[in-house]
């Protein structure tokens, strides 16, 4: 079953020019000229429920119209959407109360008024019984620890602090489909943190399906199995995480410092029934290239150390973050 089904998506807006001049201004009074910029270009995919999905691209890659047409706030070009089984934009309302959307960049919370105040007000809104919010949200204000922040007025809160809260105000309704935009974006690490293992908190207690587009990779890795990888307002990956990393990542490599003095031979020579690739650095410290996702860095040590003393020892793993640079750069095809 599935939380999210998306089929040959489209977005495109009208970007208008301005002639030049004065004339050119008058000119522009009745006819404007205008380019079609697509946003989003034909894609399609589906979220299973409980999912955890990352949904990555570079700026202008078009994440943010998506969320936006999955929310329901624009109206595709073309396609069509079903989120938690309804059409976002026909049936709005219904709609709206099985969804949660935290932008890190935007606030649902009234800016003068006490925290408090705007969680009963979105209360009436989401219509939340009395005792579906006790039970709830006394967990979600424990977890979150905004126990104190509640009688404060949002504008007097830190970033991290309102975050907790903006967090806090998506799930006043337990909705069971989350949609994270940049949801840590500013924040300090311990908060970060927090935030994640609550994420994954509430994906274990309620299943909670949730799409998070973030320009951090490290949330990303911390939260979701599987990515969705735009770029110019197409997919261009879409699979678990893990895979991106063996197959794209290059493998492993160890850089291991020694005693003494040795040379590369000695260590091909060690190593030689193994699927390994020697540089030397020095002549004491050689980095191993582990050619084989197979291959473990305990199996190379328990081939070297026994006969040539360690002196000290890294493994070397390309970030994710490098990952997806390299394919931006290089386009993910030719990559592969
Ligand atoms: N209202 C609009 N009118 C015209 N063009 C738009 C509009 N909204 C977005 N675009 C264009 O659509 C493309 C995709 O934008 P979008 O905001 O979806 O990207 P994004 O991946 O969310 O980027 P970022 O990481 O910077 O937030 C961009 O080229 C952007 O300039």
């Amino acid at each position: 079953m599935y939380s999210i089904e998306v089929k040959d998506l489209t977005k495109e807006f009208k970007s208008y020019r301005s002639r030049e001049g004065l004339s050119g201004a008058i000119r522009d009074l009745f006819t404007r000229e205008f380019n079609i910029v697509r946003a989003v270009d034909g894609i399609s995919f589906n979220v299973k429920k409980g999912e955890m999905v990352g949904y990555i691209g570079e700026n202008g890659a078009g994440k943010s119209t998506t969320i936006k047409m999955l929310t329901g706030i624009l109206k595709p070009t073309s396609g069509s959407i079903q989120v938690n089984g309804r059409d976002p934009h026909k049936q709005r309302e219904a709609f709206v109360r099985t969804i949660g959307v935290v932008f890190g960049q935007r606030s649902q919370l009234w800016w003068d008024i006490a925290v408090q105040e705007s969680f009963r007000l979105l209360k009436k809104v989401y219509k939340v019984s009395d005792e579906q919010y006790q039970t709830h949200m006394h967990e979600v204000i424990e977890i979150l620890e905004i126990e104190d922040l509640l009688n404060r007025p949002v504008r007097k809160l830190s970033l991290g602090q309102r975050m907790r809260c903006e967090l806090a105000a998506a799930l006043i309704h337990n909705p069971p489909l989350l949609f994270l935009d940049e949801p840590t974006i500013g924040l300090d690490v311990l908060v970060k943190l927090k935030i994640r293992e609550f994420l994954k908190e509430l994906n274990a207690r309620y299943g909670t399906t949730v799409l998070l587009t973030t320009h951090d990779l490290t949330d990303i890795e911390a939260l979701c199995q599987r990515v969705v990888m735009l770029d110019e307002g197409k997919i261009i990956y879409d699979g678990e995480l893990q895979e991106l990393r063996e197959n794209w990542g290059g493998g492993k490599s160890a850089a291991i410092e020694f005693t003494h003095r040795i040379q590369l031979e000695q260590l091909t020579a060690l190593t030689g029934h193994l699927p390994i690739r020697w540089e030397q650095e020095n002549p004491l410290k050689f980095r191993a290239i582990l050619e084989s996702n197979e291959m473990t860095v305990s199996e190379l040590l328990a081939c070297v150390a026994p006969h040539i003393e360690v002196k000290d020892f890294r493994i070397e793993e390309v970030s994710t973050e490098e990952i997806v640079q390299k394919i931006y750069q290089k386009g993910f095809t030719t990559y592969a």
